[in-house]
């Protein structure tokens, strides 16, 4: 599954390189994080702190872009988000990123702090990790680009009124919306804002986009999932215009008639998990499947 990546498995036995971004505005992660690094370092990994990070807990760090020059792999520390921040930032430079998991939920996060220490004694062999490249979604909108791992949602500026918009596939009309917004998700958002509106869940090894509308006013509007090489394009058609809301981080206002332009990014994002991570059974875990 997905196995390509700039980093081999050669690599990662020797002596590799890890780079760790830290969740933001919790000093007290400081404790986990020293926890953590004793393990790396039991296992002959060198480790370099993200400079954001190295500040917040006052230790000594390296740029973000820099650090992906560096490493072999990077390693977020936190939980949904701060993976999915990381992945945002650093899937360009085509370095994998493991997700230890210290939030809530951690649906994307791979390891819990009590499995750290085994998942990185059996980083050696070939046989106990997997790397998936997952696809990523480009918008463009008032000739600014964005990128996102899970979504890009379409939402009214106002509690007050519905937004209409109008869609169109590759040039084409196929729809128009009308009523709190849209979500255009990734496979992999597919268990995130789209899952709590009614949207399908798509394999995340898939290449697709689903568009699914937020409390449509009609009896007729259905989530759709559509090829990865089409280009969607919405256009704002109210007079109140939106917000363009990037993975729940970045915002961005669109006025009327302006349009926001969906296509795949041309970089995968690169996960590392466990060998035996199975979907379907982190699926019932987190998010009680099949019960
Ligand atoms: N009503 C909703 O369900 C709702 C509303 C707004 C945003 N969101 C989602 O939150 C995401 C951002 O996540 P966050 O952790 O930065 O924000 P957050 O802290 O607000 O968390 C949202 C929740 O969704 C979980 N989550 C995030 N991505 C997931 C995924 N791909 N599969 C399963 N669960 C996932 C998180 O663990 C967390 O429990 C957005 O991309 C959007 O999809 C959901
Ligand atoms: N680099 C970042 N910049 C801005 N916000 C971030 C960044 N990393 C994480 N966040 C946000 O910080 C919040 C908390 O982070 P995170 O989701 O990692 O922890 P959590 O809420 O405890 O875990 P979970 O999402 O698994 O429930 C999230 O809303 C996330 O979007």
């Amino acid at each position: 599954m997905g196995l390509k990546s700039t980093i081999t498995k050669e690599k990662l036995k020797s002596k590799s390189k890890a780079g760790i971004v830290l969740r933001p505005s919790t000093p007290e992660i400081k404790d986990d994080y020293m926890k953590i690094k004793g393990y790396f370092e039991k296992q002959n990994i060198e480790i370099f702190l993200e400079k954001n990070s190295a500040n917040m807990i006052d230790e000594e760090g390296i740029d973000l872009d820099i650090l992906c020059d560096t490493v072999d792999f990077l390693v977020s520390i936190g939980g949904d988000g701060t993976l999915i921040s990381v992945v945002r930032r650093t899937f360009r430079s085509g370095k994998p990123v493991l997700g230890i998991n210290l939030g809530t939920l951690g649906f994307l996060t791979d390891v819990s702090l009590n499995e750290l220490e085994s998942f990185l004694q059996n980083l050696s062999d070939d046989e106990n990790y997997r790397i998936d490249s997952r696809m990523m979604i480009k918008g463009n909108a008032n000739l600014q680009n964005f990128f996102a791992f899970n979504d890009i949602v379409i939402s009214r500026n106002s509690l007050s009124s519905m937004i209409k918009v109008d869609a169109k596939i590759d040039g084409k009309p196929f729809n128009s919306y009308y009523g709190d917004g849209i979500i255009i998700s990734s496979p992999t958002g597919s268990t995130a804002y789209n899952l709590s509106v009614g949207g399908p869940l798509v394999y995340p090894l898939t290449d697709a986009f689903i568009v699914t509308p937020v409390a449509p006013h009609s009896l007729t509007q259905r989530p759709l999932v559509l090829p990865a090489d089409f280009e969607i394009e919405f256009t704002i058609t109210d007079n109140q215009g939106a917000m363009v809301i990037v993975d729940g981080q970045d915002i961005y206002e669109v006025e009327q008639n302006q349009s926001i332009k969906i296509q795949i990014a041309s970089k995968k994002a690169k996960l590392l998990h466990r060998k035996e991570r199975n979907y379907f059974e982190v699926l019932n875990e987190k998010l009680q499947w099949g019960n």
